[in-house]
Formats: C-alpha cells, structure tokens, sequence
C-alpha cells in the first residue's frame, strides 16, 4: 500500500502530474490537497481505472493534515508560477510562506514520507522546508528533494537535437548539477552519455547549448507571455522523479544514478561535494543512488573540464546566498 499526495494539485502542474500518478500502478492511495478546486480533480481523476483510491481535500477543517496523514511520498508543485521579466527569486516571499506551512503539516501527519519540491524558488524553498522539518525533529535529509529533474530531461532533448538525432533524446542521459536557476544550473556536457565530441570541440555550439539549458525555463515563460511557466514537461518530469524514489522505495529495484537537490549530509557522502565544489554549501544538486530509505549514496561529482569548473564556481557563487535566504526565512506568526 502506497500512498502519494500531491500539494498544489489543482495547478498547471498540479493536475497534470496528478494524472500521472493516478497513472503509476506503485500508488494504490493518492490523496489531492490545494486551496481551490482539489475536490473537482479528484472526482475527476476517481473515474480513471487504475488501482489508486483518489480523494480532494480543501484547507477547511484541518484539511491539508487530513490530505497528507500517512503518506508515503508527497510531491509539492503549490505555490505561484513566473510570468515574463520575473526571476524564480522573485518568487520567494509568496511561496516560501506556502512551503513552511505545508512542512508544518507534514512534520505532523507523515513526518516519515519522501518529500520532493517543485516551488520555486528550489535552491531556496528546500531549505525552508529542511529548517521548519528541523525544527519539529523529524528532519530526515535523505527523504528530502528538491525536484531539478526537468534540467535533466531538458538537457538530453536540447542535446539530442543539436546533434541531430531530436527522436533519440530518451537515449541521452546528460548529469545536471549545482542548482534549478540560471547560472546554478550546470550540465556536464563531458560526462553525456552517449558522448558528444563534435559539440564539445565547437564552442559556439556547446556554448549555446550551456546557456539554453539553463534558460529553458525562461524559453516557456516568454512563449506563455503571461500565461506561467513550464507545467506539462515539469509534470512529466516530477512523475518520473517520483517513479525513481517509488521504485527503490517499494518496487525493490535501487535506482540508476539521478540527479536531484538535496542536503548534503556528510553520512551519505555530502562531505565529499563539498570538497570537490570546494565550497561548505549545505544543499547542491547531485548524483544520488535511491535505495529503500530514499539516498543511499551521494556520488562524487567526477572528472570535469576547465569550462565546465569555470560554470561551477559561477554556480557555487549564485547558491550560496539563495540558501541561506532559504535557511533563514521565518513563517510569519500565525494568525490568531
Ligand atoms: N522545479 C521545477 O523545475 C519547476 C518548478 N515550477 C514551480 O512550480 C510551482 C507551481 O507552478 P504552476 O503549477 O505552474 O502554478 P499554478 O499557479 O498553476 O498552480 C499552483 C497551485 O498551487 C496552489 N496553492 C497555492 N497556495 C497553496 C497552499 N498554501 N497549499 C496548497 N496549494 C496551494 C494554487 O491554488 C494552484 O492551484 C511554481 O512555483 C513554479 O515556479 C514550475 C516549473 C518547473
Ligand atoms: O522557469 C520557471 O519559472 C519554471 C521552472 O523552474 C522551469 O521551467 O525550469
């Protein structure tokens, strides 16, 4: 018995995700909890055959602790998308408030799921959630994800295509590291598998590629001019993230090497980022191996090229102070 419950599940990303985990024959119990309309879609999605038991919830009476009670993962796309000239930071103050209360609720009603973010700003809004999990006592760093998967997927798409074989994109599996913003997003070209020597030997092109990969979000803002961002990709993106932590937690299958953002615990293997970051960050996106009780290793970063270590200063610089924001950040006292 699996139970996923989806935060934000009436949003762009929200409803389409949602389906997909209605999908995932792993889930026998999927529970929906939004501010509006989360009872629709999962009256709505109820009628779909597959195993998982659907239900809404909605704030009144407890509603969110009611939603999240017993889960055994909990995806988090909740919270406000960018519209054109926005930076996700600017997202901080409105989504950092929702992301403390819905760790709140989950110290409370399943202070033992996995939990992978999506509300932006990630390379702050983890932390938010580590701090306010700390403080409840129920912290459990290698149980906590910040969801960079759509870096990942984008990467091997934007690749494929620039190499000219745009119908193999599923077969390039490209390493994206550091963070889910601009400058922190840092794809290993290098390591791509299969390898890309023309485009690493072109600069221009390799140079192009780099920079679409880290913009690709801004590529669907301005294309939705007003509209949101990414929500179907980032969709598909967090159900198969949400695949990969299902299947080591309770398919029995460890998973390949993935890539998310997450608490670099030294008991994991964090201290060794660190060193090869060469910066005492406490959150960075890593290549993890998933095993029955979420990260099972950190694993190192590898060999990486002179254009590859300059990226990789520019996006330990950009971190550090979007951590600490996230570290930092005090819910506003609750309203009596
Ligand atoms: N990690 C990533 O790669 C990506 C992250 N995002 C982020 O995901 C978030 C959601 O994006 P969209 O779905 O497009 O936005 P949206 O506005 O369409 O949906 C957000 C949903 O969250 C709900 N919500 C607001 N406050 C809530 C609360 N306190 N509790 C529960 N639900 C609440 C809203 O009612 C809405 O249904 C944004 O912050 C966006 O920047 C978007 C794309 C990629
Ligand atoms: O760009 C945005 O604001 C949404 C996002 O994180 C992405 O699409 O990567």
């Amino acid at each position: 018995m699996v139970k996923a419950t989806v935060c934000g599940a009436a949003g762009g990303i929200g409803q389409p995700l949602s389906l997909l985990l209605k999908l995932n024959p792993l889930i026998t119990e999927l529970s929906l909890y939004d501010v509006v309309n989360a009872v629709g879609v999962a009256a709505d999605l109820s009628h779909i055959a597959t195993p998982a038991q659907v239900a809404g919830f909605l704030p009144a009476d407890n509603g969110a602790e009611k939603a999240l009670q017993g889960s055994d993962i909990v995806v988090i796309p909740a919270g406000v998308p960018r519209k054109p000239g926005m930076t996700r930071d600017d997202l901080f103050n409105v989504n950092a408030g929702i992301c403390a209360t819905l760790a709140e609720a989950i110290a409370k009603a399943c202070p033992k799921a996995f939990i992978l973010v999506i509300s932006n700003p990630v390379n702050s809004t983890v932390p938010v959630f580590a701090e306010v999990l700390k403080k409840a006592g129920v912290f459990d760093p290698k149980k906590l994800f910040g969801v960079t998967h759509l870096d990942i997927v984008r990467a091997s798409t934007f690749v494929a295509t620039v190499v000219g074989k745009a119908e193999d994109a599923s077969k390039y599996s490209i390493p994206v590291i550091g963070g889910h913003a601009g400058a922190t997003i840092l794809p290993l070209l290098t390591q791509s598998e299969p390898k890309i020597v023309s485009i690493l030997s072109d600069k221009s092109k390799r140079d192009a590629l780099v920079n679409r990969i880290q913009f690709g979000g801004d590529e669907v803002v301005k294309a939705k001019d007003g509209a949101g961002s990414a929500t179907l990709s980032m969709a598909q993106a967090g159900a198969e993230f949400a695949e990969y932590v299902l299947q080591a937690a309770f398919g029995g299958k460890s998973s390949k090497t993935v890539q998310a953002y997450v608490h670099l615990s030294a008991d994991a293997g964090g201290e060794q980022i660190k060193k090869e970051i060469g910066a005492d960050l406490d959150y960075f996106s890593v290549n993890i191996k998933l095993g029955a009780g979420g990260i099972e290793k950190i694993l190192p970063i590898g060999e990486i090229d002179e254009q590859e270590k300059t990226l990789l200063a520019a996006a330990v610089k950009e971190l550090g102070p979007s951590i600490d924001k996230g570290s930092k950040f005090q819910p506003p006292p609750p309203k009596l």
